[in-house]
Parts: structure tokens; C-alpha cells; sequence
């Protein structure tokens, strides 16, 4: 079983393709991290995997229900327009679950708890969103993401902005997610914690896809050096890989 399956996917901006013939599956029990520097088409192929950009190749969830049904997407862009309480915004995640009525059952009601319990936002129910700071809204919106309670999330760059005590937790709640069965697909430029909270990695390169497998086999001294232009060492620990960036190579 596949929660996403991604063949040949292309997409293009003018003559150039900024996401180019890419191919993968995510399935069940996945915490898979999206790599590569700035400008190498990790938002565009997420965003054209779940079928809000045209492109060529095939994704399945381009079908809008399909998509509705299985992933719960969390943009990069984090600013909350409007004065509601938190708990306001992250019930705005069980939509898909409500009744016409729109009346929130048991069950939809623990789904919001349980996604501001995991952002550390219980005693934030009541505030009003707009005021407070940028990673406590970000936060807001990673419980809006958890509350849909899909079998897929996908999350672009979650973590930035955030302290790192929040981001240790948000990646702790993604990998507890793929352990419990769902699939996770994150992008994130913090390759130390790619590396442990991830169990599989996709290195993107100028739209393409160079590595795909376990961190250890896709973090090489090789693909630091050719796609991130880094020297660096992967320290092997009893609390995961350690990523230190040494130098920016010629
Ligand atoms: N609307 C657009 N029109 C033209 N080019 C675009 C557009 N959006 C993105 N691009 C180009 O597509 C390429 C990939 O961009 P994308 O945002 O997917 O990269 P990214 O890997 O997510 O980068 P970052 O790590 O900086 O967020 C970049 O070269 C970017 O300039």
C-alpha cells in the first residue's frame, strides 16, 4: 500500500524544468524528509504532487478527493489573516470530518486536543491567533495540519522559525506519527535532524532526484560535497547521526 505515488513527475517554468522526472512512493510507517538547497524544487514538487500546480508525469493525488481524503498539507507560508481563537483555527482541520450542522463531535473534539496537546498549545486555546509571535502561529497551524488526522501529512520546511525545543517536538510528533502507521513527507533544510527524525530521505539536485534511502546512505561525504557545495561530518552516535557543516567548498 502507497500513500503517495509520484512517477515522472515534471514540472516546468517557462522552457526550464524546475522539478524534473521525478519518481517515488511514500507508504504507511514513512517519515520521509525532502532535501536540497534553496531553488531545487522541493516546494514546487510537493505542491505539484498534491495537484495545485499543472505539471507532467503522474501523481496520486491529483484527484482532489483523493488528495481531501489522504493528506493534510502544511504550506510554507504561515501567516494567520484572521483574529480567531486557536482552538478556532486548528477545529478548521476537522472540516472534512464535520456534519452539515458542522457540530463538533467527541471524536472530533479529542482529534483537537490531541493536536494542541502535541504543539504544546493547550493553554493557548482561547488566545487570539493574530497575536501571537511568528512560531507560535506556526505552531497553531502544524495542530490545524495534525487535527485532519489523515493517513498522509505533508509539511514544507515545518520547523523554521521555530525554537529548537519546538523543533525537536514537532519532528518527535512527526516520526511518532509514521511509527503509529501514517506517512510523513517534511521538507527541511536542518540535515542534522533530518538525519534522526527521518527514516528515509529524497535529495533533490536542480529539480532532480539524486538519492533516495536512509539517511546514512543519502547524507555521503559525496552528495554534501556535490549538491550542498559542503564539507562536512556525519558522526555516528548512540542518539542518532550528528551533521556538522565544516566548510563551503569551492
Ligand atoms: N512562480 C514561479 N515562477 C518562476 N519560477 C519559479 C516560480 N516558483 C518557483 N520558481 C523557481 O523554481 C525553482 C524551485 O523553487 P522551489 O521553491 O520549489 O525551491 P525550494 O527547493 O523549495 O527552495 P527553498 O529551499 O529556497 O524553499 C527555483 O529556481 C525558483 O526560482
Amino acid at each position: 500500500m502507497t500513500l503517495l505515488s509520484v512517477q515522472t513527475l515534471t514540472v516546468r517554468r517557462g522552457q526550464c524544468p524546475v522539478v524534473d522526472h521525478v519518481s517515488f512512493g511514500i507508504a504507511p510507517g514513512e517519515c520521509v524528509g525532502l532535501i536540497g538547497p534553496n531553488g531545487s524544487g522541493k516546494t514546487t514538487l510537493m505542491r505539484a504532487a498534491l495537484g495545485l500546480l499543472p505539471h507532467d508525469g503522474h501523481s496520486s493525488l491529483s484527484d482532489p478527493r483523493t488528495r481531501a481524503r489522504t493528506a493534510a498539507w502544511l504550506p510554507q507560508e504561515r501567516a494567520i489573516a484572521w483574529p480567531m481563537p486557536v482552538e478556532a483555527i486548528v477545529t478548521l482541520g476537522r472540516l472534512p470530518h464535520l456534519p452539515r450542522s458542522g457540530r463538533v463531535s467527541d471524536a472530533d473534539q479529542a482529534a483537537i486536543d490531541r493536536a494542541l496537546e502535541r504543539t504544546g498549545l493547550t493553554g493557548f486555546r482561547q488566545r487570539t491567533a493574530t497575536e501571537l509571535s511568528g512560531g507560535e502561529q506556526a505552531r497553531v497551524l502544524i495542530a490545524r495540519a495534525l487535527a485532519q488526522d489523515t493517513p498522509l501529512l505533508m509539511a514544507d520546511e515545518p520547523i523554521a522559525g521555530l525554537d529548537p525545543a519546538a523543533q525537536l517536538a514537532t519532528l518527535g510528533v512527526f516520526s511518532d506519527l509514521a511509527k503509529a502507521g501514517r506517512g510523513v513527507l517534511t521538507s527541511l533544510h536542518d540535515l542534522s535532524l533530518a538525519a534522526r527524525y527521518c527514516t528515509r530521505l529524497l535529495l533533490l539536485s536542480q529539480g532532480r532526484l539524486v538519492a533516495d534511502g536512509p539517511p546514512a546512505e543519502v547524507l555521503t561525504p559525496e552528495n554534501l560535497a556535490r549538491v550542498f557545495h559542503l564539507r562536512a561530518r556525519v558522526l555516528q552516535t548512540e542518539d542518532g547521526p550528528l551533521f556538522q557543516p565544516l566548510d563551503v567548498l569551492p
